[in-house]
């Protein structure tokens, strides 16, 4: 089972305002939440996706995806994940979380990185700071520790860091910055278009930028 958290979309991701007009920032944030859960749904060795979000829009959007919708607690980001890992999948399956800010994610990257697994692994981002994907094995506690210089958090520990050339799914997008590289990887349909609508991709499709 694995579990994405989406903060409500007028707090998301604060750090991209200005990145597009204001009145798209919502839509931009939705965009990249949808293209991370189609992906993840479509992962051959995922059985499912629980979404915890308070956030009515989100909601809809990733139902109709296909997605199953948790509340959340609403004390922060590793509440929100352990109520969706542990409380609601249980612990005696493999769980997995992930941000919900992976517009790039191929399905078969994040195949590859699950079946890396074994105990309780994550995924760094692309930066290295950062984590864009925990996963335990049945019975191992996922014990998330997000946040800032969660990498070192969750070696710290004992997570074992997985590495593996998925640079789909290590791209998570916090800046500006970080879309651009998002379009040179390819992003997923819905991002891709919000930002071609917006001007930002004219050159790209959504296999990659031209060169
Ligand atoms: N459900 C839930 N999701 C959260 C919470 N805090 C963060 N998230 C989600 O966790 C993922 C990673 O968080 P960040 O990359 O820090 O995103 P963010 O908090 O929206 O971004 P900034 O405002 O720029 O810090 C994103 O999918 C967020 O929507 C929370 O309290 N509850
Ligand atoms: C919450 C996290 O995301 P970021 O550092 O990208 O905000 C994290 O990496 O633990």
């Amino acid at each position: 089972m694995t579990v994405i958290p989406v903060k409500r979309l007028d707090a998301a991701k604060s750090r991209l305002r200005g990145a597009v007009a204001r009145d798209r920032h919502p839509e931009l944030v939705l965009a990249m939440v949808c293209d991370t859960a189609a992906a993840v749904l479509n992962a051959s060795t995922v059985a499912g996706l629980i979404v915890v979000t308070d956030d009515p829009v989100v909601a809809g959007a990733v139902r109709d995806l296909g997605a199953k919708v948790a509340p959340d607690p609403g004390a922060g980001l590793n509440a929100a994940l352990r109520s969706g890992a542990e409380e609601i999948a249980g612990l005696g399956t493999h769980r997995a979380v992930l941000t919900g800010d992976l517009p790039a994610l191929r399905s078969g990257q994040l195949d590859a990185a699950l079946a890396a697994v074994s105990g309780r692994g994550f995924v760094p981002d692309a930066a290295g700071t950062g984590t864009v994907l925990l996963a335990a094995a049945p019975r191992v506690p996922l014990d998330p520790r997000f946040g800032p210089g969660s990498a070192a958090a969750h070696l710290a520990s004992g997570a074992a860091p997985l590495t593996g050339d998925w640079p789909g799914l290590r791209q998570d997008v916090d800046t500006a910055a970080d879309l651009d590289v998002v379009l040179r990887l390819g992003a997923g349909d819905r991002t891709h278009t919000l930002l071609r609508d917006v001007g930002l991709s004219q050159a790209c499709t959504p296999a990659g930028c031209a060169r």
